[in-house]
């Protein structure tokens, strides 16, 4: 087994001229939850997205598990895209079989418990459920499989306080302890209690990756308050 999980060295993408990603060296370990954190457009969904194999990187490489992004990789990562993809008409239970048929990590007691304890209806289509409900369903799914590392592109930002206390310790309390969670969220106040480790991105580079303790012992400060003070604009 690889030491490391995640392994990227000078990792470029570009689109048109402009690097959304911009020799970007990065490792983290496993079983770590680990906010990815930064700007609009400072390159976190691409960053996501390289990882799943979803984009192919322009320069540079990036090793999940030792492997890059391929067959491998792909059965071991659990991914929350930014955007649903599933069709409307499905009910959460069309998704429960879906996820089962697919993937042979997936618990499927363990995302009818989730169901239950978010109010989700087995029989309900995703069609007649609100936004925010959607995200709960997809990401009960997400984080019922037993991966080793789980990509969540803004997994909070629809629900409401409450969903998002019980979504976040579902992810402190119930992932795979060898795994790691990567999660995107401009909810930093929000999510950093259950954070060990923060990556700010910044045009497409990492301009600091800490332990959440490290960045308050050393800075006095939290990281929502780091965050503020690295990406405020100057008025
Ligand atoms: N398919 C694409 N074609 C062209 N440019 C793109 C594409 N995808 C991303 N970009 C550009 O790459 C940069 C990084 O975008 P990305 O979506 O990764 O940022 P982000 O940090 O996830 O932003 P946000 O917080 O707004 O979701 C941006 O300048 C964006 O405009």
């Amino acid at each position: 087994m690889n030491q490391e999980l995640i392994n990227v060295q000078g990792l470029t993408k570009t689109f048109g001229a402009k690097p959304a990603l911009d020799h970007m060296d990065l490792s983290v370990g496993r079983g770590r939850i680990v906010g990815l954190l930064g700007p609009n457009g400072s390159g976190k969904t691409t960053f996501i997205k390289l990882l799943c194999g979803l984009l192919h990187p322009t320069s540079g490489t990036l090793q999940i598990d030792g492997h890059s992004p391929g067959v491998e990789t792909k059965a071991i990562i659990s991914y929350l895209p930014d955007r649903m993809y599933f069709a409307d008409w499905m009910k959460a239970s069309d998704l429960t079989d879906f996820f089962a048929d697919f993937y042979s990590d997936f618990d499927r007691q363990k995302a009818l418990e989730m169901f239950s304890a978010l109010s989700i209806r087995q029989n309900e289509r995703l069609k007649t459920m609100s936004k925010g409900t959607k995200e709960k369903v997809q990401l009960a799914l997400i984080m019922s499989r037993k991966a080793q590392l789980y990509l969540l592109d803004e997994p909070i930002g629809g629900v409401d306080p409450a969903a998002r206390d019980f979504i976040l310790n579902t992810i402190l309390t119930n992932y795979n302890e060898n795994g790691t969670v990567m999660l995107s969220t401009h909810l930093i106040s929000d999510i950093e209690r259950v954070l060990d480790e923060a990556i700010f991105l910044q045009n497409g580079k990492v301009v600091r990756h800490d332990t959440v303790d490290n960045i308050r012992e050393q800075e006095g400060k939290s990281v929502d308050q780091l965050f503020r003070e690295i990406f405020s604009y100057s008025s």
